[in-house]
């Protein structure tokens, strides 16, 4: 063979190359518009037997020299690539996505950003249990500044037999001990029943992490508008996450802070694994404020500064830490209580490390 025999076949193959490259970005464009459509008729994006479909009617047209195995693998990698398009145009329709809104959604609520670039924190004990300890420690709180002041009214407990909570009573304290200190409220709701009660009574509804997909709950809270702190399930994927907080968008409320608690592992020594990567990733993928809770996360008093600033020093926009005058009495979760004096500290080596707007 001449080169310049070599030349012509070259440029033939320069020539298939490109009708290949048409050929297969029409094809994406089909593959768009199909994902378009199964959108709209609520159809998984992914249809496996539909692709083994394509691959056995091509190896029954193979006619070599490539052999069956890697006319599969190619076609793999072409449906491969085809998804990819469409869970990328699936996430560019997503409201929660920086696809969708670039900059960074701040949340005001009575002056305070939560989102913008001052740090904020949310303390207060697991469970209202008075209205003396709530007034004890929002005192101590608002002495040092903090704003924003939790506590539960509806408890989520694992057991039946622990304690539920003081309900609509709780959330009296809390409107009244909030409103005495001047400071947002927020405390978690169970069922979208609740949602009427605690809307006249606090600033924020905390969805907590057995409740994620509570999709019932998500699209009350969408159409409420009240803003919402939707934490993590501890079993659920940072997408299952986002899709959480799309119900609640979707649903008109732009008002979601998205709360990383911790997930579950085979780790004994803190009660969930702080997955720190969730603060880069969700800060990343989406403009939504993005809070760490170091105390049902570590379920530990005594490693919350360090985590406190790594969840800083990720991009956190906040922390949650629970705060307790007594934890040794405390009727839920008193192992991983602050007490006033232990918050005290935390919160001025915190401020050392990162001053804190509230
Ligand atoms: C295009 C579709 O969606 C996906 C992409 C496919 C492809 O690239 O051929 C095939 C099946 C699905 O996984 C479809 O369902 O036809």
């Amino acid at each position: 063979m001449s080169t310049s025999d070599l030349e012509a076949l070259r440029n033939k193959l320069d020539e298939i190359n490109v009708q290949i490259l048409e050929l297969i970005s029409n094809r994406a464009e089909i593959v768009e518009k199909i994902g378009i459509e199964k959108q709209k008729q609520g159809i998984p994006r992914f249809d496996p037997v539909r692709e083994s479909r394509m691959l056995e009617n091509l190896v029954q047209k193979n006619k070599g020299p490539f052999d069956d195995a890697t006319v599969r693998h190619l076609f793999k990698q072409i449906f491969k690539a085809s998804l990819e398009l469409l869970e990328e145009e699936h996430k560019k329709h997503l409201l929660v996505t920086r696809k969708r809104k670039h900059e960074d959604t701040v949340i005001h609520i009575k002056g305070v950003g939560i989102g913008g670039p001052d740090k904020v924190l949310v303390a207060g004990p697991c469970t209202v249990e008075s209205y003396g300890q709530m007034y004890e420690v929002a005192a101590s709180l608002k002495a040092q500044g903090v704003t924003i002041l939790r506590g539960g009214a509806y408890k989520s407990r694992t057991s039946p037999y622990d304690f539920q909570g003081l309900g609509k009573e709780g959330l009296e304290i809390l409107h009244k001990v909030g409103g005495q200190f001047g400071m947002i409220t927020v405390s978690e709701i169970m069922d979208s029943s609740e949602l009427e009660l605690a809307g006249q009574y606090i600033d924020m509804v905390e969805i907590g992490a057995k409740n994620m997909q509570n999709f019932s709950l998500l699209k009350a809270v969408g159409d409420s508008g009240i803003p919402v702190l939707l934490k993590r399930g501890n079993s659920a994927t940072l997408e299952e996450l986002l899709l959480s907080a799309e119900y609640i968008v979707s649903r008109g409320n732009a008002q979601v802070i998205l709360m990383e608690r911790g997930i579950r592992t085979y780790e004994k020594w803190t009660r969930n694994t702080l997955d720190i990567s969730a603060v880069p990733i969700l800060k990343k993928e989406s403009h939504l404020p993005v809070l760490v809770d170091l105390s049902h996360s570590t379920g530990r008093k005594d490693i919350v500064l360090p985590c406190a600033k790594a969840a800083l020093a990720a991009g956190a926009d906040g922390l949650l830490v629970e705060v307790h005058p007594d934890p040794s009495i405390s009727l839920s979760d008193g192992q991983q209580q602050l007490d006033l004096k232990q918050f005290a500290e935390f919160y001025r080596d915190l401020n050392a490390f990162q001053p804190f707007g509230s």
